[in-house]
Order: structure tokens, then sequence, then C-alpha cells
């Protein structure tokens, strides 16, 4: 199942920045093993904010709930989740 994932992160001037700088040093980690296993398809920042889109690529709502869950920035982001299937006009076959 794919999903696009929306993650802003949001920091505000009184947030303990070596606490942050520790929790993105881990999520950089939780996300890198996530991409090689091929749950976390893509990842583009969106120019000018601190932003991500994403594609997930997981078995489940559920699944893909207890990841997002388990990101060490969580407690800084605004997710949004859209959950997307094939477009019949698609000529790519990793879309599905
Ligand atoms: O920088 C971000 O967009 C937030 C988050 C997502 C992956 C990662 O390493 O950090």
């Amino acid at each position: 199942m794919l999903f696009q994932v929306e993650m802003d992160v949001i920091v505000t001037p009184d947030t303990d920045m070596a606490v942050f700088e520790e929790r993105k040093a881990a999520e950089k980690a939780y996300s890198h093993e996530l991409q090689r296993s091929g749950k976390w398809r893509h990842i583009w920042r969106i120019v000018g904010q601190y932003r991500n889109i994403s594609i997930f690529d997981v078995e489940s709502n559920a699944e893909l709930h207890d990841l997002l869950m388990a990101l060490p920035l969580y407690p800084y982001m605004d997710v949004r989740v859209t959950p997307l299937c094939r477009h019949p006009s698609s000529i790519r076959d990793d879309d599905s």
C-alpha cells in the first residue's frame, strides 16, 4: 500500500536544540534503515521549507501508523497522510 506522507518539522525559539539535534541524528539513521528496507520509497525536500514529501510502501494502515509514531522527530512534526493508488494512465511498473 502506497502513501504520501508530508512531514513539517516545527522548531520554535524555545526548542532545546541539543535534544533536537540528537533526535535529528536518530531520525536520519531511522530514515536510512527504512529507505534501505524499501518501506520509505522516496523522500523529497520542499524548497524553502523544513518540510518533506515522502512515499511509503507498507503492508497496512497500522504498519504506517507504527512507523510514523516511531519517528524520532515525531514530537516536532505535523504529519499529513494521503493514501495513493495506481493511476490508470501510469506507465510505471512500480506504482502499486
Ligand atoms: O528533515 C526532515 O524532513 C525530517 C525528517 C525526515 C527524514 C529525516 O532525516 O528527517
